[in-house]
């Protein structure tokens, strides 16, 4: 027996970007809204996140870049739904929509791509590192620091995932990291040399779990969307996302928190780079009993826990 109720069959339009990655992960929605019974279309759209290449996301307003043009097909009837890569939406939504869903996680590690070196130790003199996320480079710089080398340069690499591998292979640099999450989901697994463990690269809120988001009052689409929803995955992120907000909200920050849920233990890292001062990161953890997964609001106290450390140890 269903442990959700069922939905009525429903006629639903997925918003999406038009990346491959993007793409899969909103066939993947479709495919999973199918099979309980409904009828699904895509609606692609370009944003001003895909059409900026030139310059880093956190100098040209941030991620919500990504998500603005979906929200304006939600807001006028062309799209039901938005699939979103979790870390790519802000942690305030626009007043008028709503997180419905929340799918399971895929793997939220960060990943070391590199034709030639096996991992950080192995660089050449010199070496050049590709990554535009601020949180990547603050802990690939304590990493390099804890190595002895200040003679590696991280320099800025945008682009969805397969123009960043081709800069790769075209020698731009020496390494590059990317989510593990979208290099398995576009079969890409094998580029990987090897995934970083949380306590190296602490992932980014979010990282790995796929959104979507509707427009509010809508019971409907919730209900349909019920069976897409895996609480365990919800209740990490609810909890990570809490860290950004309290750190000021923005996705654009050296700020990594990354959540595990082991026997209805809910263990929170987070950690806070200065990009400029190239400084030591600060660090922080805490851990809660969550008895109801559904509790999110739980979940989201131990963010603000976790933050408020994080602050109290020079954070922000
Ligand atoms: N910032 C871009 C972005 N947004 C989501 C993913 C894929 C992984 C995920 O679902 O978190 C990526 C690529 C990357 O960071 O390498």
């Amino acid at each position: 027996m269903a442990s959700f109720p069922a939905s009525t069959p429903l006629s639903l339009t997925i918003a999406t970007r038009e990346s491959r990655l993007a793409l899969w992960q909103a066939e993947h929605v479709k495919a999973c809204l199918q099979a309980q019974g409904h009828s699904v279309t895509l609606l692609g759209m370009t944003t001003l996140g895909d059409q900026i290449l030139d310059r880093t996301l956190s100098k040209v307003g941030g991620k919500g870049l990504f998500v603005k043009e979906l929200e304006t097909a939600l807001e006028d009837g062309r799209a039901d739904l938005a699939v979103h890569s979790l870390k790519d939406v802000p942690m305030e939504l626009p007043p008028g929509f709503e997180l419905a869903a929340v799918m399971e996680r895929e793997d939220p590690r960060d990943a070391w791509v590199s034709p030639h070196c096996a991992g950080l130790a192995d660089l050449p003199p010199g070496a050049v590192v590709g990554t535009s996320s601020l949180r990547r480079q603050v802990l690939l710089q304590d990493a390099l620091r804890a190595l002895g080398r200040s003679d590696v340069r991280i320099e800025p690499l945008r682009g969805n995932l397969d123009t960043r591998l081709r800069k790769l292979d075209e020698g731009q640099y020496h390494a590059i990291v990317l989510a593990a999450a979208g290099l398995k989901r576009l079969g890409l697994g094998d580029r990987i040399r090897h995934v970083f463990e949380p306590e190296t690269m602490l992932p980014a809120a979010g990282q790995g779990a796929l959104g979507i988001e509707i427009r509010s009052g809508r019971p409907e689409l919730r209900a349909a969307l019920a069976p897409l929803c895996h609480a365990r995955s919800w209740a990490a992120v609810a909890a990570e996302r809490a860290v950004s907000r309290a750190m000021g909200g923005s996705c654009s920050m050296p700020l990594a928190a990354h959540a595990v849920l082991t026997d209805g233990n809910l263990f929170l890292r987070a950690a806070w780079g200065d990009v400029a001062q190239g400084g030591p990161l600060v660090r922080a953890q805490d851990s809660l009993v969550l008895s109801d997964l559904a509790d999110l609001a739980a979940a989201e106290a131990l963010g603000t826990r976790v933050a408020a450390a994080l602050r109290a140890g020079g954070a922000g």
